[in-house]
C-alpha cells in the first residue's frame, strides 16, 4: 500500500498582474483543500474589484505596448516558446494539477497536461497561416474597386475557466486569444489555482510582455468573476462551465454588448447498437462515463442500448465499473480519482439519493467507497450505474457531473434519436455501431455540436468544438476560434 504523502505545507497562490505576483490589497485569502484527503494545501489570494481593475488596466496597456506592435510571426514564435516551456516544466504542471484535482497521474501525463502545450502550438500555427478574403468589385465608372478583409484583435478578453481540466480548458482559450493579438485576464476556478498561477512563471520566462497574461483568483458572484464580466473595459468573455452561470455572465455583459464564447453544460447521450464492436463500446463508454470521476463536460450520463444486447452491456459495464480503483493519484494502480470538492460530492450524492427515491435499480455503487488512512477524508464517491428509471427522472434529465450513468433499452433508430434529442442541452454524443450508413444518418439528426462514432473525446484541434442549444455559444478550434478572438473588418478601395 502506497503511503499517502503527509499534508504538505500550504502554498501561497497569488494573483499575476502586469508580470508580477501580488497578494490582494485586502489581504484576503481563501483555502484550497486537496480532494484526495481534504488536506489544506493552499492559501489563495481572493481578488476584488481593485485587482480586476489593475489586471484590466495592465491588459489594456499591453495592447498599446510592444505586444500590440508585434507581427503575427513574432507572436506565434513566442507562443511556440510558451508551449516548449510548459513541456520543459511538465512535471511541475502535473504536480500542480494533481494537487488541485486529485486525478490519477496517468491521466494528467497522457491527456490533460500535454494539451496545455498542444493548445499553444495549434493556435500559433493557425494565426500565421490563415487567409482572409478579397473581392474585385465592378463599378459604374468602369474603374472598379477592391474589397478586402483584415482581422484585428478584439482587445481585452476575460477568461473564466473551470476546475475539471484546469490547464487544458484555460489554455484552450488563452492560446487563441494571444495568438490573435489580444490580452487576457484569467479568473480560474477557486478550486484550481495551481496551473494558471504556474503559467505566469512561464510567461515571464519566455518573455511575453507584462500585462498580456493576467490571473486574478477569486469566486464568481460578488467577487472577481462578477467584477470581470461587468468591467466596462473588457471587450469579450469566454467561459466554460454551467449553463446557468453562462446566463448570469451574459446578463452582466449585456449593457456593454460584450461578445461571449461559451462551452456550457450537457446531458450527453451514449447510443449503443447491437451490431457494435462490443469490447470497443464498453471500453469507450467506461471512459466517457468514469474518466476524471465523471467530471468532463463531454461525458456520458445517459446511455441507450439496443435491446438485444441491453442485459449483456449492463452486466459488462457493471463489472468494469466495479474494477475501478480509487486511491492516491501518485499510485500507478489508481484508476479513479475523487470529486473536486465536498460541495461537489454532496451534489452528486444528492442525485444518488434522488435515483434511489425515484425507484432506480442500482446496478452498482450509489454510495461512498471505503478508503484507508487519511484518504478516507477525501471527496470520494462510488462509480454508479442505474437502470429502470423513466426519462423524466432527475438523474436522466439533469447534469450531475459525477461517475454515474443511467442505461435504458431502445428498439429502433427513430426512438433513440427522439430520446437523445429530448433535452435542452446539445453538447456531444457517442454512437457505437458497425453500420456506418446508420452512423452518418444519426449524426445528421442528433442536435449536438460534437458527434463521436466508435470513439469518444478523440480530438483534432482543427475541428469546430462547442455546444448547441443550452450547451454553448460559438465554436472554438482551428480557424473557428478566429471568429471570436478577432474583429473582421472590410476595407473597400475605389480604384
Ligand atoms: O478538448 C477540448 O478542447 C475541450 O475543450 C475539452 C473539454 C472538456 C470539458 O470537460
Amino acid at each position: 500500500m502506497t503511503h499517502h504523502p503527509a499534508s504538505p505545507h500550504p502554498k501561497q497562490f497569488q494573483h499575476f498582474i502586469d508580470g508580477r505576483f501580488t497578494a490582494s490589497s485586502s489581504g484576503r485569502t481563501f483555502e484550497k483543500r486537496r480532494p484526495t484527503d481534504n488536506a489544506l494545501i493552499g492559501h489563495v489570494s481572493e481578488g476584488g474589484q481593485e485587482e480586476i481593475d489593475a489586471a484590466v488596466q495592465a491588459a489594456r496597456a499591453a495592447l498599446d505596448g510592444p505586444w500590440g506592435q508585434m507581427s503575427v510571426e513574432e507572436r506565434s514564435a513566442l507562443l511556440d516558446r510558451v508551449a516548449d516551456e510548459i513541456t520543459r516544466r511538465f512535471d511541475d504542471f502535473v504536480a500542480a494539477e494533481m494537487a488541485d484535482t486529485g486525478q490519477p497521474r496517468s491521466m494528467m501525463e497522457h491527456a490533460f497536461i500535454p494539451r496545455g502545450a498542444a493548445n499553444f502550438k495549434i493556435f500559433a500555427d493557425v494565426a500565421k497561416n490563415v487567409a482572409t478574403e478579397a473581392f474585385q468589385t465592378a463599378t459604374p465608372d468602369g474603374a472598379g474597386a477592391l474589397n478586402y478583409a483584415i482581422r484585428s484583435p478584439k482587445g481585452v478578453i476575460g477568461v473564466i475557466c473551470p476546475w475539471n481540466a484546469p490547464l487544458l480548458l484555460m489554455t484552450w482559450k488563452v492560446a487563441p486569444a494571444l495568438a490573435c493579438g489580444n490580452t487576457v485576464v484569467v479568473k480560474p476556478s477557486e478550486e484550481s489555482p495551481g496551473t494558471a498561477t504556474l503559467l505566469g512563471e512561464v510567461m515571464n520566462a519566455v518573455g511575453i510582455p507584462n500585462g498580456v497574461y493576467n490571473v486574478v483568483h477569486g469566486f464568481g458572484g460578488h467577487s472577481a468573476g462578477a467584477f470581470l464580466t461587468a468591467h466596462h473595459d473588457v471587450d469579450a468573455i469566454t467561459f466554460t462551465g454551467e449553463t446557468r452561470t453562462g446566463a448570469t455572465i451574459m446578463k452582466a455583459g449585456a449593457d456593454t454588448i460584450k461578445d461571449v464564447s461559451f462551452e456550457l453544460g450537457g446531458k450527453n447521450a451514449g447510443i449503443v447498437f447491437a451490431d457494435c464492436d462490443f469490447e470497443a463500446a464498453i471500453e469507450g463508454t467506461m471512459r466517457s462515463v468514469f474518466l476524471n470521476c465523471g467530471q468532463v463536460c463531454l461525458g456520458t450520463e445517459r446511455l441507450y442500448v439496443e435491446r438485444p444486447i441491453f442485459e449483456r452491456f449492463v452486466a459488462a459495464l457493471k463489472q468494469r465499473a466495479e474494477a475501478l480503483k480509487p486511491g492516491d493519484p501518485q499510485d500507478s494502480s489508481t484508476t479513479l480519482g475523487p470529486l473536486i470538492s465536498d460541495a461537489q460530492r454532496a451534489k452528486v450524492l444528492s442525485y444518488y439519493e434522488k435515483a434511489r427515491a425515484e425507484g432506480a435499480i442500482v446496478v452498482t455503487g450509489g454510495g461512498v467507497p471505503e478508503l484507508p488512512g487519511d484518504l478516507a477524508q477525501g471527496f470520494w464517491v462510488q462509480p454508479t450505474i442505474w437502470t429502470g428509471l423513466p426519462e423524466n427522472a432527475a438523474v436522466v434529465r439533469e447534469e450531475i457531473f459525477g461517475p454515474c450513468c443511467h442505461i435504458a433499452p431502445f428498439d429502433d433508430e427513430a426512438e433513440v434519436v427522439r430520446l437523445a434529442n429530448d433535452t435542452p442541452y446539445g453538447l456531444s454524443t457517442a454512437i457505437w455501431t458497425r453500420d456506418l450508413s446508420r452512423a452518418h444518418r444519426l449524426a445528421a439528426r442528433i442536435d449536438v455540436g460534437i458527434v463521436w462514432v466508435n470513439s469518444w473525446f478523440l480530438r483534432d484541434l482543427r475541428t469546430p468544438f462547442g455546444g448547441s442549444k443550452q450547451s454553448g455559444i460559438g465554436r472554438e478550434g482551428g480557424v473557428h476560434s478566429l471568429e471570436f478572438y478577432t474583429e473582421l473588418r472590410n476595407v473597400c478601395i475605389k480604384l
